[in-house]
């Protein structure tokens, strides 16, 4: 079998609070998969998508990617790491006074020198890059608005865009649809599902919503509380599993 593209080897984080964000989690990531992560609010799940780039340290245990351990990278490696990794948040995180065109940009920055970036300094392909990245997210004619302009569908399809710029391996997708009204999060969870068929990215999303992660994963991971309680491929999966994950979890807390 291919080297797995994501290895997560007993992990846990403990917050410097001393908050369990997550405890001894075992997880293997195939390259190309659609991955789901649902539970409760607090359960772990940006924990542990900020672990995979490194946005958090982990306590112990370890994590691979294309088979490397990347829990000690530093400076140039943590930044080569971080490429290969798009992250969309649900607050989408876009300079909201500045165009399209250069929140976009924004995204090659990992490829140029601080004081190219800072001067923006772009390349004519990357220029063409982003007009390209834009219209695979359906919005190359909003190239020059602001992006407070846009809606929030329209806003989380630009920071999209923007993750592509760096050519991305694996997307991570933190509630990205958390904000958004019933159509836009169909456009966006469309667009996150057609770079994962059309362009092979490997995407790592959390959803509060199970009917949505039915829809759209190939594969549903459940926590709570720290821990992975749950772990399937959708053509297992069934809805009242998740009672165990949502309503016992519930119950604890009476
Ligand atoms: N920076 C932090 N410092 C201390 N504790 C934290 C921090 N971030 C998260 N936690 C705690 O770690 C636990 C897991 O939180 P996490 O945000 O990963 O959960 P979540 O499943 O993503 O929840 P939500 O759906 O609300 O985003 C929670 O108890 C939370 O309060």
């Amino acid at each position: 079998m291919e080297e797995p593209l994501i290895e997560i080897r007993n992990v846990s984080k403990v917050y410097d609070s001393g908050t369990v964000g997550l405890k001894n989690i075992n997880l293997t990531i195939q390259k190309g998969e659609f991955v789901v992560v649902v539970g409760l609010s607090g359960a772990g799940k940006s924990t542990l998508l900020r672990t995979i780039n490194r946005m958090h340290d982990v306590t112990d245990g370890d994590i691979l990617i294309e088979g490397k351990s990347i829990i000690h990278y530093k400076g140039k490696e943590l930044r080569k790491l971080r490429r290969k990794i798009g992250m969309i948040f649900q607050n989408f995180n876009l300079v909201k006074r500045s165009s399209v065109q250069r929140n976009v940009l924004s995204g090659r920055v990992g490829y140029y020198s601080t004081f190219k970036s800072v001067l923006g300094l772009f390349s004519k392909e990357d220029k063409q890059k982003a007009v390209d990245a834009l219209k695979q997210v359906k919005m190359a004619d909003k190239i020059y608005s602001r992006a407070d302009e846009l809606s929030g569908g329209q806003q989380q399809r630009v920071a999209i865009a923007r993750a592509l710029m760096q050519d991305p391996k694996i997307m991570l997708a933190d509630e990205p649809i958390a904000s958004l009204d019933p159509l836009t999060t169909k456009a966006v969870m469309d667009e996150l599902k057609e770079l994962n068929r059309k362009l092979g990215i490997t995407v790592i999303v959390n959803l509060h919503s199970v009917p949505l992660a039915m829809q759209y994963a190939d594969r549903i991971i459940g926590l709570r509380a720290g821990e992975l309680v749950y772990d399937k491929s959708i053509a297992e999966v069934q809805e009242t599993d998740f009672d165990s994950i949502y309503e016992g979890a519930a119950k604890e807390n009476e």
